[in-house]
């Protein structure tokens, strides 16, 4: 086990939240009445087409930005600046390149005045738990894409927040590469249980990962529909084969469908990729 305490807390409250943005003289509204829960000890995902503000629904909980309207409490306490108590992974979140894979790790903690000896072994173990044994003192440009997000992965969990939130932290990963994404970090939440928002455009990322996946609307975006997951944990690979799987797949895709349609017909949603949808949807 990782020397993580198991803090069963991190309950983040979303309540009729509302973002407009301004565009020269132009308003637009991009949330509208969102709400929903994201539990303690459970990994949630949220789901939404392109474009329909899953970004600023985490710069909102990351308290980057404050809601034009509601207000979102994590443990009853009102957000009103980023906090200790979340860690945040962009996709564009990098490692520092002068230093060591470990040195990265660690650098964290230790600014915030934490036991080396304790941060370092920590590390160690955190980066075997990511696969990444033997590439301790490798360089950032030493290793692949794919190992770099793993060190990135280990890097936010080492600050053991109370809520996890990775905005399509795998996006523009291969195939392979972000499958093995997949694995890791639900093993590292499997045995952590860090309260987690995973945001992502992928349906199978969501489901292998999720809990419980909030599905999003078209803009002005709200919640379309909340679907618990029954997979049981640990999570692997083979269950994407199931019948359980296949039947939450159709019906998220059509979900989708409904709400890319949307996105077609007011010309947010390309050409290309309305075909992807299409061709997903009738596979
Ligand atoms: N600071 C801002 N000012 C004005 N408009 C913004 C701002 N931030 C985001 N938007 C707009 O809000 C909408 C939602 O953007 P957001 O990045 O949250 O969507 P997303 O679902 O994360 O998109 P994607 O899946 O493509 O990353 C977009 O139309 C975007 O242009």
């Amino acid at each position: 086990m990782l020397d993580q305490t198991i803090e069963t807390m991190g309950e983040v409250r979303l309540k009729d939240v509302g973002q407009v943005y301004k565009r020269g003289n132009q308003h637009e509204i991009i949330l509208r009445k969102c709400s929903f829960d994201v539990t303690p000890g459970k990994l949630t995902v949220l789901l939404g087409p392109s474009g329909c503000g899953k970004s600023t629904l985490i710069k909102l909980i990351a308290g980057y930005e404050n809601p034009t309207l509601g207000a979102i409490t994590i443990d009853g306490k009102l957000v009103q600046g980023p906090g200790s108590d979340r860690t945040v992974v962009f996709q564009e979140t990098a490692l520092f390149p002068w230093m060591t894979l470990h040195e990265n790790i660690m650098f964290g903690p230790v600014e915030q005045g934490a036991n080396k000896r304790e941060v370092s072994e920590k590390a160690t173990k955190l980066l075997a738990k990511v696969g990444l044994k033997g590439f301790e003192n490798k360089y950032p440009d030493q290793v692949s894409g794919g190992m770099q997000r793993r060190a990135e992965v280990a890097r936010a969990f080492i600050n053991n927040p109370k809520v996890m939130i990775l905005d399509e932290p795998f996006r523009g990963l291969d195939h392979m590469s972000r499958g093995l994404m997949q694995e890791y970090y639900s093993a590292l939440f499997e045995e952590t249980r860090m309260t987690t928002l995973f945001v992502t455009s992928e349906v199978d990322e969501a489901i292998f990962l999720a809990d419980r996946i909030i599905v999003l609307s078209y803009k002005p975006t709200n919640v379309k529909a909340i679907i618990d997951v029954p997979l049981p944990r640990p999570r692997q690979f083979h269950m994407l084969t199931s019948e359980t799987y296949g039947n939450l797949k159709e019906h998220i895709l059509g979900l989708l469908y409904e709400e890319a349609l949307k996105g077609f017909a007011a010309g947010a949603v390309g050409t290309v990729e309305m075909e992807q949808i299409v061709e997903a949807v009738r596979r």
